[in-house]
């Protein structure tokens, strides 16, 4: 996941090739709360791991249900052992719920039900989030639940309730405003429906039924048959009782579907020999969003589909504009507006109140960020109508603020297909993380950017504080990382311990080593030679003198050049090395050159191996520096020097490692296209 404060996405030429999706939210959070209602134990696979089931498994904990492994293991199913249906008389906890509708508000009605000490927390946004007409159907049965700030919104206290005389009369809940109230009822009614019936009666219209259908799927599941009386009365029959399915294989999540299909729409070309494979949902979804697949055929995509897979291609280009009621996929309905971006003409969505009160106020967020992009866009109540710039002038590189919305985040990702070549920023990239972490890395394995991806260059002489500036600098803009030192180091460590003499005779011999050897950066930036850890291994200083020995063979030089043009990748790459800006990347979008005195290297070098336990001199240090600068940079092939558009940092004892680093940030940004004024 990229935990950067922005994620720039380049501009994206097409896409194509398979994405395996996560687990439903929907799904995930409705059965863990399932399986710990339940009599016996559950094993549930594929389970989404995310913010919103996170939150949901750590308030199941603190409610005292087993499950191990404690936390949603890839590849591993989870075993929950439930609670059957009831809590001690002194149960208490506070439970903390983030942003999570589908865990705050099923929760607590459950434990409304239940009974005992509880309050329930989350995030600011959780707090505007309307909460009230669940409340007041649980009071109809004599639950006790109180307010904490705002009326009708959480944080919310809820006691032990008082069911005399209550449980009889059809308990009534609106269903025009959240259909999750519904669900909430549906799922905790069946705590008190073992010796009488429970009605639930719908105020209004119903909206957003589909999740009602998973809801209902789910409880069938479960073992609680609820009779449907035309989506207005839900009868929990006398004698239910939840009891455990054994297990439960969780779909894909069809919402987060929509951006693959979407994509696929958009990008896969014209010649019809690309598409997109989505796999873990197909068309036969229990999920209401499957249905985006027809609101995106009607645009133009061309979808097939099995049980458990869909493709997608481009069909109608450009896309076709829309007007359509999105009450059916409310969430998914997002993406329909990205989309709307590469429409012949005007597309309105009707009937998305809900947007209103989701994460963010979505209809007011999409109406904001696509007009940055150059979109008109008119907003209402409950619709929204987006007409794509006028023309490719129209279009316009934006910063996209995010709002803590998953979906806002991940349909703007599509706006990197725009066809005036623009670059788009997606602020706060993580607020993935509620459904879907690894949305982009996902993104990044399907498209091609239109020029190869962007590279920064950090070049320099030894210990002038490149590794440690580029290194930082990747992180802050979730790049990947080239320390082409290393290669170097690592062909010098094989080329000894083969008894390789690092001699000129013997160049193309070290170089047709180097090409066998099987060389792994770990995310965590350990160096691996085949199975074996050489981090430490090639950060002596003798490492790094034979590093400069063998560097100097063009042949070595040459076996080592393919190998680091390879680390080249979404959404870019910072490289730190001698070369990376002369030879390697002559491209580079940005090149910067850091220097600093012998004497303040030889002073930093001497601190940073010291911290590590390890024993130094300044003066052989400083010696060992200059023998190192003078080899490097008197070499014939690929010699150490600035090259001829970079930037230069003198980085002196004075300068600080993050005034370096901001100044790179700095230089970088000045390229950038996003204008600061965008930024609300
Ligand atoms: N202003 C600064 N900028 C960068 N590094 C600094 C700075 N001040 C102190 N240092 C320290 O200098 C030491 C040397 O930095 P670093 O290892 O990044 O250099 P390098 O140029 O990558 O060296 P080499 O090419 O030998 O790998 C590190 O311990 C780093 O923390
Ligand atoms: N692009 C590069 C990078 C490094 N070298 C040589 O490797 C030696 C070790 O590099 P460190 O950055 O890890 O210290 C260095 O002294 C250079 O001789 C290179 O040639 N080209």
């Amino acid at each position: 996941m990229f935990t950067t404060a922005f994620l720039d996405l380049p501009h994206l030429a097409s896409a194509h090739g398979c994405v395996q999706l996560p687990g439903s939210k929907s799904i995930s959070n409705r059965v863990l709360l399932l399986a710990a209602l339940s009599h016996g134990t559950t094993v549930l696979h594929d389970l989404l791991d995310s913010d919103d089931t996170r939150v949901m498994l750590d308030a199941l904990h603190a409610l005292g249900c087993t499950i191990t492994p404690g936390q949603v293991t890839p590849g591993q199913p989870l075993h929950i052992t439930g609670l059957g249906g009831a809590l001690p008389a002194d149960a208490a906890a506070t439970l903390f719920l983030g942003n999570a509708g589908t865990a705050m508000r099923p929760l607590t009605a459950a434990l409304a039900v239940l009974g005992g000490q509880f309050e329930m927390t989350g995030i600011a946004r959780m707090y505007e989030r309307p909460i009230g007409d669940l409340v007041d159907a649980l009071r109809q049965l004599g639950c006790q639940i109180d307010y904490l700030g705002t009326p009708g919104y959480p944080p919310l206290k809820i006691g032990h309730p008082d069911f005399a005389a209550h449980l009889a009369a059809p308990i009534r809940v609106r269903g025009d405003v959240s259909s999750q109230f519904l669900t909430s009822l549906l799922m905790a009614l069946p705590l008190l429906a073992r010796t009488q019936a429970i009605t639930i009666d719908v105020q209004g219209e119903l909206i957003s039924k589909p999740y009602i259908h998973i809801t209902l799927e789910l409880l069938a599941r479960f073992g609680i048959r609820v009779e449907n009386h035309g989506w207005q009365r839900f009868v929990i029959p006398a004698g239910s009782h939840y009891q455990s399915p054994g297990a439960i294989h969780v779909e894909a999540d069809a919402s987060s579907a929509s951006y693959f299909i979407a994509l696929g729409a958009i990008a896969t070309g014209d010649n019809g020999q690309k598409s997109i494979k989505i796999e873990g949902v197909g068309l036969d979804s229990i999920q209401g969003d499957i249905r985006f697949a027809e609101a995106a055929q009607a645009m133009g995509a061309v979808v097939t589909g099995g049980p458990n897979w869909l493709q997608v291609q481009r069909g109608a280009w450009p896309l076709k504009a829309i007007d359509l009621d999105c009450n059916h996929i409310p969430d998914a309905a997002m993406t329909l507006a990205a989309m709307a971006l590469y429409a012949d003409g005007t597309t309105t969505l009707r009937n998305i109140a809900s947007w209103r009160v989701k994460e963010t106020d979505r209809i007011a967020a999409m109406a904001c960020e696509l007009r940055k992009l150059g979109a008109t866009v008119e907003e209402g109540a409950d619709f929204i109508r987006i007409t794509p710039p006028a023309s490719v002038q129209d279009w316009q590189a934006a910063s996209i603020h995010t709002y803590d919305d998953h979906r806002v985040a991940m349909c703007f990702s599509l706006a990197a297909f725009n066809p005036a070549g623009l670059p788009v920023r997606i602020e706060d990239p993580q607020c993935v993380a509620k459904t879907f972490p690894d949305y982009f890395e996902a993104l990044f394995t399907l498209v091609q950017p239109s020029v190869p991806a962007p590279v920064i260059c950090i070049d320099g002489p030894t210990a002038s504080g490149k590794g440690t500036v580029a290194s930082l600098v990747a992180q802050r803009l979730g790049f990947a990382l080239l320390d082409s030192g290393a290669l170097y180091r690592i062909a010098g460590l094989a080329a000894t311990r083969a008894g390789i003499p690092l001699e000129a005779a013997h160049a193309q011999q070290i170089a047709d080593l180097v090409a066998t050897l099987h060389i792994v950066f770990t995310p965590d930036q350990r160096v691996l030679l085949g199975a074996e850890d050489i981090s430490l291994a090639i950060r002596t200083e003798a490492a790094g003198m034979n590093a400069s020995r063998v560097s100097a063979f063009p042949a070595v030089r040459q076996a080592l050049l393919q190998l680091q043009r390879d680390f080249r990748r979404l959404p870019g790459l910072v490289a730190d090395g001698r070369d990376m800006g002369t030879v390697i990347f002559p491209d580079a979008a940005l090149k910067v050159y850091l220097s600093a005195s012998a004497q303040c290297r030889a002073e930093r070098r001497f601190k940073q191996l010291i911290d590590k336990g390890l024993s130094a001199n300044i003066a052989d240090l400083l010696a060992d520096l200059q023998a190192r600068d003078a080899r490097d940079m008197q070499r014939s092939a690929a010699p150490l020097k600035p090259a001829e558009d970079a930037l230069h940092w003198d980085n002196h004892a004075e300068r600080t490692i993050e005034q370096a680093v901001q100044q790179v940030l700095a230089w970088w940004e000045q390229r950038q296209p996003f204008a600061a004024a965008q930024r609300p």
